[in-house]
């Protein structure tokens, strides 16, 4: 399908220029460095979570959580979204390409993809049958986190899970739809949009390589269309911190993680990324 063979045979420079092109790097070598680096930097393993599924908090855990102060769980979500964010930032830095973005592409990439990759990552960890999703070690409905007092952003949180795991990726197309979501050339303040529309290039046709061998193509633009999502679901998040951080300053000041202010809550730089050489 690469090949214009309408001339009944391939042109003799397209061949050579793909050539050249497969040989450098092959597609299959990006695919499996780009699943490899997702399993290797999940919090937890897809199948870990599959056994935990049915792990549910009891009715008292639930109202414990539900008792918290607004402040209080704000700050316990901070942490658990900043956690799962770093280990973003290691598969980001195994991303074929990414390294050799400059610094400041890496750091804006990242600053506007990480909690994207972490949604995609959360669909792993969701259990369509009950509503449920993994957190602190069970599965929670989005009662428990009533105390955050935005129970906007939580139904748009867990209505994106419901209508990512209804595509039913597999593991590999969710590393690949991971990285795509990352390597955005679309992005703001990009130096070099050149240089990430090269990388993008790269992942896109190892995502569409995947679909077509697993015979579903059709997934490509459904998978687009949960990115215009996406965006909309992070804006909602800043959103609220906005609207948090006037009622909380100070809890936001000295009790957020630094990486998390520093994301989500500020333009200032972003020295705690740890991808300075
Ligand atoms: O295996 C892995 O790598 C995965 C394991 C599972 C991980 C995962 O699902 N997550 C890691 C952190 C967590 S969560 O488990 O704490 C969670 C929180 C609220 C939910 F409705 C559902 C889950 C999270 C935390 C804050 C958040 O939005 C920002 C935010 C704040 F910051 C503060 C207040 C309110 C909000 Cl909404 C959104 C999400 C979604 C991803 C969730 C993702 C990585």
């Amino acid at each position: 399908a690469y090949l214009d063979c309408s001339q009944g045979r391939p042109q003799t420079t397209t061949l050579l220029l793909l050539t050249f092109i497969a040989a450098c790097c092959p597609i299959e070598e990006v695919c499996a460095s780009i699943v490899r680096s997702h399993r290797e930097t999940s919090q937890y393993r897809v199948e870990e979570l599959q056994a935990l599924r049915w792990k549910l908090f009891s009715r008292e855990e639930i109202h414990a959580y539900q008792s918290k102060s607004m402040d209080e769980m704000w700050q316990h979500c901070a942490l658990r979204l900043t956690d799962a964010v770093q280990y973003v930032v290691e598969f980001a830095k195994r991303i074929p390409g990414f390294r050799q973005l400059c610094q400041n592409d890496q750091i804006v990439l990242l600053k506007n993809g990480s909690m994207e990759v972490v949604l995609v990552r959360m669909t792993r960890a969701f259990n369509t049958e009950n509503s449920t999703v993994f957190f602190d070690g069970k599965f929670a409905g989005t009662e428990l986190f009533k105390a955050l007092a935005c129970s906007d952003l939580i139904a748009a949180v867990f209505d994106f899970a419901h209508s990512l795991c209804a595509l039913r990726l597999t593991e590999q197309q969710v590393a690949l739809f991971s990285a795509l979501v990352l390597i955005n050339s679309d992005r703001p303040c990009l130096e070099e949009r050149g240089r990430v529309e090269r990388v993008k290039k790269e992942v896109e046709l190892a995502l569409s390589h995947t679909l077509h061998r697993d015979n579903q193509e059709g997934l490509m633009n459904k998978l687009y269309q949960k990115v215009a999502i996406l965006k909309s679901l992070c804006s909602l998040h800043i959103e609220k911190l906005r609207w948090f951080r006037q009622l909380y300053p100070l809890t936001v000041h000295s009790l957020f993680p630094p990486l998390y202010k520093e994301l989500f809550a500020s333009d200032t730089d972003l020295p705690l990324l740890g991808i300075h050489h």
